[in-house]
């Protein structure tokens, strides 16, 4: 597994970028996936991922929570990806995101590379993760943030962030995310009570965590490309994170293999996708799934993909709930009560840093990283 280099010194971080991802006859070598490129791309079959409709639910009617619950369940212990519709979320605060998106990508290259993730930071903007990787570079840009859950503590709202580190010019941005945040981030804690009644656990356990944590806003930008079918967006992964509410535009792009097969998923304008990332799989003992996706490029349109990856904060201890334990058996367990853990205890910063320091997410994140904090430290009992 390619561990990231470390970024490139000041003065080539001032080199003017060849803009790598404007289309060229000869895909430049470092962006061609050869064990891994797409191939044809016509003959992804959609994935008709379990679209639920929230309303009810935030309504508190019991019959449609059931059906919820039902949907959600089903959904997670299959592939753990599902659509939420009836979030309530204006879909003109969806728009103002893409706008604003729009405005963050749309600076000149020269004013974007003064804005690149500094060394040992996770924000920022980002070229194809030029900085962190040398070898299947991902045909996007990113720009990151963070985003504090609960506004009483944020010490320095999103707002601050793109005035301080963007330009005033961008406070108008600030706020548009700032909203977009925040609405997403309560779509997501509904979704962790349906999550935690599903699993027959107290349906406060997992927002009652997360309402303290804090996110990171991930803006995907994927520019078309004429070798589609030889590059990814997005290389296959499972989000290490927790849960993730993510809006894709109407291009499409994102796929979730399942038996062996990718499949899209179909977007759709009033639709959040969500998934279930490793730290959440850890939390449900395994019982609800982590699994690999990607995102694919067009070689006609450019996409966008605005992805709040959800998760604890850095000190919290991720275990599943004692109930958890009491209640679920999964069928590879040896002991018949259900109580063998499946992951031992870790904290959520140390596996946010070992993404970010020492290995590049992919479809073993989570038993790399586990490997690795066990061969360093004792194990714990439980
Ligand atoms: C903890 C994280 C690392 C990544 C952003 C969040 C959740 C998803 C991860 C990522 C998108 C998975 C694919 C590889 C990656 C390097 C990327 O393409 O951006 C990952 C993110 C990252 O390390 O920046
Ligand atoms: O762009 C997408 O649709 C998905 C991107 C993704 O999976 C990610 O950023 O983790
Ligand atoms: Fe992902």
């Amino acid at each position: 597994m390619e561990s990231p280099k470390s970024s490139p010194s000041p003065s080539s971080a001032s080199t003017p970028f060849p803009c790598p991802l404007n289309p060229s006859p000869g895909l430049p070598g470092e962006f061609v996936w050869s064990r891994e490129g797409p191939g044809p791309l016509d003959l992804v079959p959609a994935l008709d991922v379990p679209v639920i409709d929230l309303g009810g639910f935030l309504r508190g009617e019991l019959e449609e929570t059931s059906r919820a619950i039902e949907l959600v369940r089903a959904a997670c212990m299959a592939h753990g990806f599902f659509q939420v519709i009836g979030h309530g979320v204006d879909l003109s605060l969806i728009d103002a995101a893409y706008d604003a998106t729009d405005r963050v990508f749309g600076m000149p290259m020269s004013r974007k590379v003064g804005l690149r993730r500094k060394e040992g930071t996770f924000w920022g903007y980002s070229y194809a993760h030029s900085d962190r990787y040398s070898s299947n570079l991902p045909w996007k840009e990113t720009f990151t943030f963070g985003f504090e859950h609960n506004q009483a503590k944020s010490t320095r709202g999103v707002v601050d962030y793109f005035a301080d580190m963007v330009g005033r010019d961008f406070v108008h941005v600030g706020w548009a995310y700032q909203k977009y945040c925040e609405a997403a981030k309560e779509t997501g804690l509904a979704i962790m009570e349906l999550i935690a009644m599903s699993l027959g656990v107290d349906r406060g356990h997992y927002s009652r965590i997360f309402k303290e944590g804090s996110s990171i806003m991930r803006c995907n930008y994927y520019p078309p490309c004429e070798k589609e079918e030889e590059t990814m967006g997005t290389g296959p992964h499972c989000d290490p994170t927790s849960l993730t509410v993510l809006h894709q535009d109407g291009v499409g792009g994102l796929q979730v293999l399942l038996d062996g097969m990718w499949r899209a998923v179909t977007p759709r304008h009033d639709a959040f996708v969500i998934n279930i990332g490793d730290t959440m799989m850890a939390m449900t003992n395994g019982v609800y799934k982590s699994c690999l996706h990607r995102a694919v490029v067009n070689k006609e349109k450019e996409r966008r993909s605005l992805a709040l990856f959800m998760c604890p904060p850095e000190d919290h201890l991720v275990a599943p709930p004692p109930d958890l334990l009491l209640t679920t058996t999964t069928k590879d367990d040896d002991d018949d009560d259900g109580k063998v853990r499946k992951y031992p205890d870790f904290k959520w910063g140390q596996m946010l840093r070992f993404t970010q320091s020492q290995y590049r997410a992919d479809v073993a994140t989570l038993e790399s990283f586990i490997n690795t904090v066990s061969n360093q430290t004792p194990p714990k009992s439980r």
